[in-house]
């Protein structure tokens, strides 16, 4: 039963159908039919090599990047496939934002970093930039930290405050859907809370899809959680399903710890 709130249905964002994809001969993702709706996130969890991360880098058609993938099926974004010939990935770029495992600034000022998306989608006016590098930063709860240092390189930060550096740079397109990959995984158990936290702020305006290999990560945060093994999709449903009661043995031996 999809998932209601106030008895209205929340609208789809992404949906994949019948994915597939191969690096060369292997056959990383089989027939992958998922559903992403707004306003929630979902968690996708499963042991290492499974295709998590393959995955979410379907959904920005980051994978093309490496060479010999080839993808079959469908992935729909508001309703559009976007592996259809005549979707520029450009355009993707403007809505979807990602956030890798490890914090990845680029060698800049912290302002540069958060400027940098908006002053390539053309805004140059400097009262809209400063007013958008301080509601990015304040988003991703930074703010505070970096205010009186704003045009200081972001190397010079801690690794959490570098990771929400990064959130903030994604925030800064005002996204319609966050991709985050293993986004705690590198980071100290106080920066891990500040993103949990952000994450249950966020979801009200972005939908977010998560990887994470912390069961009770996944646990906390996530509306919807997606169980991958070998490259399948063994379960997908409510997080407190997947969790208390998995239809499936494989997902319950998984969550209690008995592999993986
Ligand atoms: N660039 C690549 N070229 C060839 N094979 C790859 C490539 N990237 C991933 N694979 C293979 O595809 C499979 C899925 O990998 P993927 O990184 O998506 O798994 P994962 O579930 O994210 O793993 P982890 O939890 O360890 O990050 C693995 O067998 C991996 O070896």
């Amino acid at each position: 039963m999809p998932h209601q709130e106030n008895n209205i249905e929340k609208s789809t964002v992404y949906e994949t159908n019948k994915l597939n994809l191969w690096y060369g001969t292997h056959h990383a993702l089989k027939n992958i039919d998922l559903t992403f709706k707004e306003q929630e996130v979902t968690a996708i969890i499963g042991p290492s090599g499974c295709g998590k991360s393959t995955y979410i880098k379907t959904l920005n058609r980051m994978v093309e990047l490496v060479p010999g993938v080839k993808t079959s099926g469908e992935i729909n974004y508001r309703g559009r496939n976007i592996l259809s010939k005549s979707y520029a990935p450009e355009e993707l770029r403007t809505k979807v934002g990602m956030v890798f495992q490890k914090p990845n600034p680029f060698p800049k000022s912290i302002y540069e970093n958060i400027a940098y998306g908006p002053k390539i989608h053309g805004i140059r006016n400097k009262g809209i930039l400063d007013e958008i590098v301080e509601r990015s930063l304040r988003q991703a709860a930074v703010w505070d930290e970096v205010k009186d240092r704003l045009h200081k390189n972001a190397y010079g930060l801690s690794g959490g405050q570098q990771q929400r550096i990064c959130i903030a740079r994604s925030l800064a397109i005002d996204p319609d859907v966050l991709l985050m990959d293993e986004p705690t995984s590198a980071l100290d158990p106080i920066s891990t809370m500040k993103i949990e936290e952000l994450v249950a702020e966020l979801k009200k305006d972005v939908s977010i899809i998560i990887v994470t290999h912390n069961m009770q990560q996944a646990a906390r945060i996530s509306e919807k959680t997606a169980f991958f093994l070998n490259g399948e999709v063994v379960e997908f449903d409510d997080t407190n399903v997947v969790f208390s009661k998995p239809a499936d043995q494989r997902t319950e031996d998984y969550v209690n710890g008995r592999f993986g």
